[in-house]
């Protein structure tokens, strides 16, 4: 790396997502004197808008893509740069950047997200979906596409086979049930009916203290189509070019060239042995395919149920991975099993002054019982707004402790058009045994779970306008015996709220 430093900052943040973004934005307003500079690849950078605090922990809001000048009109001492950094120097305190320039740093925190894992790289038919531009590349191909294959069981593969019309879609998950990084099998099968038809079928509450529920066999398949007409008002909105945010679906159009409005093919317990050209699938006579059009799809994939789909694309939702690589030559940050940075308490990684939040670090500080990570836009907001708390507070020799937030995880977001609240361990994450559910269910209304270990509440899973999610936070936050309140817990007829007051 050429040494000659353009300038030196105070502190120097990468990546101009909600983690680097929420980073200047605390340091600018802790430090105002302090010479704060963002490079960041991209050209604009992402805002949060709209924020609410829903309740002691549980958080939501808009994403937004600005111009920095936004930014940089809020806070006089920030400077902004547009550049991809290449190379970063953790002993001369510098990073390079693609366009050769080299800047300095005092504390440098590292925000560079995180880049779709991809089932196989620089494939001309596999897409993965991230920012704006590979959602709009998304929605062209989709525009021409009479069937495609979705694989990946998270959050994106949820959105995407409930949004996607007039176009076949083949949903290929490894589990027993979909969602499996949100949700259990129970809460899977609530949804199910929502790929059929998003009209509610409202019933009379029933209460389960416990649930089974009939797991798909191995291999098995089922098909699911909605009626033309059931899709929800407005959601036909041909309003363009919104950011990539919490609804980024929502203002794009995501419709294929048929006449239908969802139709989806799940294949359970399913990963992808093999992509295929048409040219490769005519050398392979051994292959099956499981329509008629045989030869007459751009792509082919075999997946290890034996069954082989022609389609006009491949989506893979198949997770993320740390953007981790200009940063790693010739320095020596430790990195965790995810291939993230690790973090300690302090939102420090290994090299010194170099701090990270978001998507590309891995929170490797000893967790509280009740918080996992998760790479989720909440997370990435209060680790880059805790990232600059620790940074300032490091320049001023002031001790600062793990926030709250860290406490218990919370989400809240929307899958097929449901809210969904999750809280603490809401899958019973690590708990092992020791664990009782309690689930109450509403066939299209709502789905409760609650999870307790050793008669307390250490989680819950709540979909629907339960109205639930304050109390039972609470009652996870205060550790409260509930062993006396057994099954009446979850009494649709007893108002908990007022129950616990
Ligand atoms: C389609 C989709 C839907 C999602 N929906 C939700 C949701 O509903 N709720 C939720 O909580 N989360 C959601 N997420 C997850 C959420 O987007 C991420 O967890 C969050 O954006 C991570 O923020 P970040 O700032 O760490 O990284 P990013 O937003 O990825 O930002 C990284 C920044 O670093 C820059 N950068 C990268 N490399 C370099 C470099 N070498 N030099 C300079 N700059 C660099 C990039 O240009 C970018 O500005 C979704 C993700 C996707 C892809
Ligand atoms: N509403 C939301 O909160 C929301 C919505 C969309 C995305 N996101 C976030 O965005 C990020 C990206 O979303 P995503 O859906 O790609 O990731 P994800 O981590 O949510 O899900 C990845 C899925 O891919 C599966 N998978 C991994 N490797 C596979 C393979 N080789 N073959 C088959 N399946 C495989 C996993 O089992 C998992 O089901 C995640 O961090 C996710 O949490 C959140």
């Amino acid at each position: 790396m050429a040494e000659t430093k353009e300038r030196t900052f105070r502190f120097l943040i990468l990546g101009g997502g909600i983690a680097g973004v929420t980073c200047v934005e605390q340091l600018s307003a802790q430090i105002p004197s302090a010479d704060v500079a963002l490079i960041t690849a991209g050209s604009h950078i992402k805002a949060v808008t709209n924020y609410k605090q829903v309740s002691k922990t549980l958080e939501e809001f808009d994403v937004e893509e600005r111009p920095s000048s936004d930014l940089e009109e809020k806070f006089p001492n920030l400077v902004v740069i547009h550049s991809a950094v290449k190379s970063l120097n953790t002993k001369s305190h510098s990073v390079e950047t693609a366009d050769g320039r080299v800047f300095g740093y005092e504390r440098l925190c590292i925000c560079s997200g995180g880049r779709p894992k991809l089932l196989t790289q620089d494939h001309p038919y596999v897409l993965g979906i991230r920012d704006t531009d590979s959602a709009q590349e998304f929605q062209k191909r989709l525009s021409k596409a009479k069937r495609i294959v979705v694989v990946g069981n998270g959050g994106i593969a949820l959105e995407l086979v409930f949004e996607v019309e007039g176009c076949e879609v083949i949903w290929a998950v490894k589990d027993k049930a979909i969602g499996n990084t949100f949700f259990d099998a129970g809460a899977a099968q609530f949804f199910i009916p929502s790929l059929e038809t998003d009209k509610p079928d409202r019933s009379v509450p029933c209460k389960r203290t416990r649930y089974t529920t009939e797991e798909p066999a191995p291999g098995a398949a089922h098909t699911f189509t909605a009626e033309r007409n059931s899709r929800r008002p407005g959601s036909s909105s041909t309003k363009q070019g919104s950011a990539l945010g919490p609804d980024w679906h929502e203002g794009i159009v995501l419709k294929g060239t048929e006449q239908l409005s969802r139709r989806v093919s799940l294949e359970y317990q399913c990963e992808v042995e093999r992509i295929f050209t048409p040219e490769e699938l005519l050398h392979s006579p051994q292959q099956e395919l499981n329509d008629e059009q045989e030869g007459s799809w751009p792509v082919y994939i075999k997946l290890t149920n034996g069954k082989t789909f022609g389609c006009d694309f491949v989506v893979s939702a198949t997770g993320v991975v740390p953007n981790t690589e200009p940063f790693l030559h010739g320095n020596n940050f430790a990195l965790a099993d995810d291939g993230g940075l690790r973090v300690d308490d302090q939102m420090m990684t290994s090299e010194p002054d170099v701090y990270a939040a978001g998507d590309v670090c891995t929170a490797c500080w000893e967790h509280s019982l009740l918080w996992q990570q998760m790479r989720l836009w909440t997370q990435a907001r209060q680790m880059g707004w805790y990232a600059g708390r620790c940074m300032a507070s490091h320049v001023l020799s002031e001790p600062i402790e793990l926030d709250f937030c860290f406490e218990l995880f919370s989400h809240i977001t929307k899958f097929f058009n449901y809210k969904v609240v999750l809280l603490g361990k809401f899958n019973g994450q690590g708990l092992g045994p020791d664990q009782e559910l309690l689930v109450r269910c509403t066939k299209g209304l709502e789905y409760v779970k609650v999870i307790l270990s050793g008669g307390r509440m250490v989680g819950a899973v709540l979909i629907g306008e339960t109205d639930l999610e304050e109390t039972f936070e609470n009652l996870i936050l205060n550790q409260m015996d509930l062993t006396p309140y057994g099954e009446e817990l979850l009494n649709p007829n007893i108002d908990i709220e007022d129950y616990f007051d």
